[in-house]
């Protein structure tokens, strides 16, 4: 108990900044190029010596990729730009409004821009001595959630006086997130002219190397899949997607699985993403323009591709409450 008249304590302002990877800020080569070199020289992406590595991607990678992706980019650009910057905007602009004056939400992106660091300073600038950050990956990633946090912790390397910190944990087997997936996929699949015989749920890869090195993320997506296919009373295929350089990837590629489910006879097929809380290129271009093309190419005849959580009425249900559960222990009591 306070003290008769003395004042109340007063909550320190907090700041809640939401983060995902990044995307080139326009769908030309050099943007592109600027985009890829930054994402691809992150040691916690691409894990080969920097004396190996640089030179390849500076000599041939660098060289050949960017006007190819330009040109993906472009099949998904929007009025707002890149489908993740302004999916990630609405999603922080939806937070507030739920948060009220009680937290700063922002958000930011690990590559390109706004950048975590200048987030970070400006929260801190601006009076928040706690900061939640919250990269929106539901499966921890080392190439992903541990990034992000190195960003973060990089600025605040750089300050004297640093506010507090908290990191929002991976959420891919909270409750609060199988039922924003359960409730999307059932409205999605509601709305669809065709009743689907098998959901297909496509995670992006990562190099094999990267789960035998003792990396969750392989774990936290084959549990997601579990959760989702027992809730939603069906059975959920699961695949990776994205596969980049030599190396071998996880398996079963996405690519590989719609020709084969094809092949088999399988004629009309669903795919849902839950690894990606905003719709992207990877989302977009290569399973719903792309991934479609395959499967029909190969034999089947209805494919549909169901949107991310995005700035749902659930993915924001969800998003709200593992703020809230995060934050709760910084308002005095
Ligand atoms: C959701 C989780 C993601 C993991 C895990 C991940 C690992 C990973 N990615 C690459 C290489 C590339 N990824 C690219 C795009 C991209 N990746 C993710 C998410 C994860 N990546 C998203 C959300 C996006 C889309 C960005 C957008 O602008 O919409 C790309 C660039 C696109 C292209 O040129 O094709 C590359 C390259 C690696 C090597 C990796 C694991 C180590
Ligand atoms: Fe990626
Ligand atoms: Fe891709």
């Amino acid at each position: 108990m306070l003290p008769a008249g003395h004042p109340a304590v007063q909550s320190p302002k907090i700041g809640v900044l939401i983060t995902n990877l990044g995307t080139p800020d326009a769908p030309e080569t050099g943007a592109v190029r600027r985009y890829l070199a930054q994402f691809l020289s992150d040691r916690r992406v691409v894990e080969i010596p920097p004396l190996l590595w640089q030179p390849i991607l500076r000599g041939i990678i660098l060289n050949v990729r960017p006007a190819k992706s330009a040109a993906a980019y472009r099949e998904v650009w929007g009025p707002d730009g890149s489908p993740l910057a302004s999916i990630t905007k609405a999603q922080a602009r939806a937070l507030q409004a739920r948060m009220g004056e009680q937290l700063v939400v922002d958000y930011a992106m690990r590559y390109g821009n706004p950048g975590i660091g200048e987030k970070i300073a400006w929260l801190k600038a601006h009076g928040c001595e706690r900061i939640l950050l919250a990269p929106l990956y539901p499966q921890y990633c080392g190439a992903t959630t541990a990034t992000a946090n190195d960003a973060a912790f990089a600025e605040l390397a750089k300050m004297r006086w640093q506010p507090a910190i908290r990191t929002l944990p991976p959420y891919y087997d909270d409750p609060a997130y199988i039922d924003a997936l359960v409730i999307e996929v059932r409205r999605h699949l509601a709305a669809l002219d065709f009743e689907p015989e098998r959901l297909l749920a496509s995670f992006h890869g990562m190099p094999q190397r990267t789960l035998d090195l003792g990396d969750p993320y392989h774990c936290h997506c084959r549990k997601t899949a579990r959760l989702l296919a027992e809730a939603l009373g069906r059975p959920v295929d699961v695949a990776f997607q994205s596969r980049f350089g030599r190396a071998k990837w996880l398996e079963p590629a996405t690519d590989d699985t719609l020709e084969q489910l094809a092949r088999d006879g399988v004629r009309r097929i669903a795919v849902v993403s839950p690894g990606f809380s905003a719709d992207c290129l990877e989302t977009l271009e290569e399973i719903a323009i792309r991934g479609r093309e395959q499967f029909l190419e190969a034999g089947g005849s209805h494919f549909s591709y169901l949107p991310c959580l995005n700035d749902s009425d659930a993915g924001m249900d969800m998003l709200e409450k593992l703020v809230r559960r995060e934050v709760s222990g910084w308002f005095a009591g």
